[in-house]
């Protein structure tokens, strides 16, 4: 079996959808599972629906715009009489009972936001058939079970792995397999989802219970690039990566990929192919296990809005095991990721993403034990593999408020 994956900007209006369904039966004859995201920016579009679903009006005006972007698609695609425009209608009723919910936050988050991935596929499905592709849709909260973690649902990969096993090969023998990224199920029933960009894991997790023959991430991009094209000027195209440089190119916030997609892939030796969907017929980058080259260019990886926090002892001792062990289990009890971290004689200093309301618990919990001060908006950029002439370019900035480097990369925070 062979499994693709299509995010967001790969069906993002009608011309594209028609693109990535030519890419599909261009491919029918392999078994073949496709799993797709939410259309465009509809899941930042579904989490503004909940932050502003207590006003009404707004409510309803985001309901009506949701509406609209999948109906206006679908006008291009479909004739006026398809099933597909009642299909829509009962969707955004549904949506509208979620909001309503008294239940927990995250619980809610995730039965409205996983709609964008159930529209999506409901959407692509129906016109691949229409267009003479024989296809199935499949609900991906059958197969990828999970905790009841909402937002960043465990995988139970014992149970996804036998769910997957028992049919999925067998109902690709006569249809391409239309499946959601991004979402789960609960033990107790509900839908969960994997995390924000988490369609790529998704894809990992069906070819890894598949055993697949491979994987293709059909993205924006000709392929993996030494950098992001938006951000580096002149990025050149990797042909061939091995897992664990990628791998760690996702640890360090190359947002290509999302990180938990590599490691699933690599146990089992499945090939990862990163390819371009307005140009697929051109090899892109192959993932897989191979090494890495000696002349390899260095990548920069550069993670914007980021917060540095100094937490500072208060009562003239250093910072020692016990206040660092404070601080650890404080990060992980509110489910922080360190990107960076530093210490001197009496201060401890981490980077985080900027996330305001992990921030605030943070600072709560720990506020009597030490002096926390942070600092916003600024940018951490990872040099990997460096070569001399790059490091020296970057180290010359008087904006490094922090630097660390090994022999092989270089890593530093700056206030641009
Ligand atoms: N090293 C890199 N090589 C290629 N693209 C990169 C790299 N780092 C970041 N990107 C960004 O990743 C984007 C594609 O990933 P993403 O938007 O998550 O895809 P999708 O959501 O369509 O699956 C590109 O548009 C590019 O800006
Ligand atoms: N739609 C989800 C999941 C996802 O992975 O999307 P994309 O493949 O477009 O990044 C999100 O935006 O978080």
């Amino acid at each position: 079996m062979k499994v693709f994956k299509f995010g967001g900007a790969s069906i993002k209006n009608a011309q594209a959808i028609r693109n990535m369904c030519e890419i599909v039966s261009n491919h029918k004859e392999a078994k073949l599972l496709v799993v797709v995201s939410a259309m465009g920016k509809s899941t930042n579009n579904l989490e503004l629906l909940l932050e502003e679903r207590t006003n009404e009006t707004a409510s309803d005006k985001n309901l009506a715009n949701l509406l609209e972007f999948h109906v206006s698609i679908c006008e291009d695609l479909f004739p006026t009489d398809h099933d597909i425009f009642n299909y829509l209608k009962n969707q955004i009723s549904e949506l509208k009972v979620a909001l309503q919910s008294p239940a927990d936050y995250n619980e809610i988050y995730d039965q409205v936001v996983s709609k964008g991935e159930l529209i999506s596929s409901n959407i692509i499905t129906a016109y691949l058939n229409h267009c003479g592709t024989s296809s199935l849709w499949v609900d991906a909260r059958e197969y990828v079970r999970t905790d009841n973690n909402f937002r960043e649902g465990h995988v139970d990969w014992k149970l996804t792995e036998e769910l997957i096993r028992h049919d999925i090969e067998s109902l690709a023998l006569s249809n391409v397999l239309v499946t959601q990224g991004f979402i789960g199920r609960a033990q107790n029933g509900l839908t969960t989802t994997l995390g924000r960009e988490g369609s790529d894991f998704s894809a990992a997790i069906f070819a890894s219970c598949l055993s697949a023959e491979s994987v293709t991430v059909w993205k924006d991009v000709p392929g993996i690039l030494n950098g992001d094209p938006k951000l580096v000027k002149d990025a050149i195209l990797f042909d061939e990566l091995p897992y664990q440089e990628a791998a760690e190119m996702t640890y360090y916030g190359a947002t290509v990929i999302h990180p938990k997609t590599i490691k699933p892939l690599a146990n089992k030796g499945i090939p990862l192919h990163v390819k371009s969907f307005d140009h697929p017929s051109e090899p892109g980058t192959l993932i897989h296990d191979c090494k890495l080259k000696e002349n390899q260019p260095p990548t920069i990886i550069i993670k914007n809005d980021q917060c540095l926090i100094s937490f500072k002892v208060i009562d003239f001792t250093f910072v020692n095991e016990d206040n660092l062990s404070l601080i650890f289990k404080t990060l992980s009890d509110n489910n922080i990721k360190i990107n960076i971290m530093q210490n001197s004689a009496i201060s401890f200093s981490i980077v985080i993403d900027n996330d305001t309301s992990k921030i605030q618990k943070l600072v709560l919990s720990l506020k009597d034990h030490f002096d926390i001060r942070y600092n916003n908006g600024l940018q951490l950029i990872t040099l990997k593999n460096y070569q001399q002439e790059t490091l020296d370019s970057y180290r010359n900035n008087e904006k490094i408020l922090l630097e660390q480097i090994s022999r092989k990369n270089y890593r530093a925070l700056i206030n641009p």
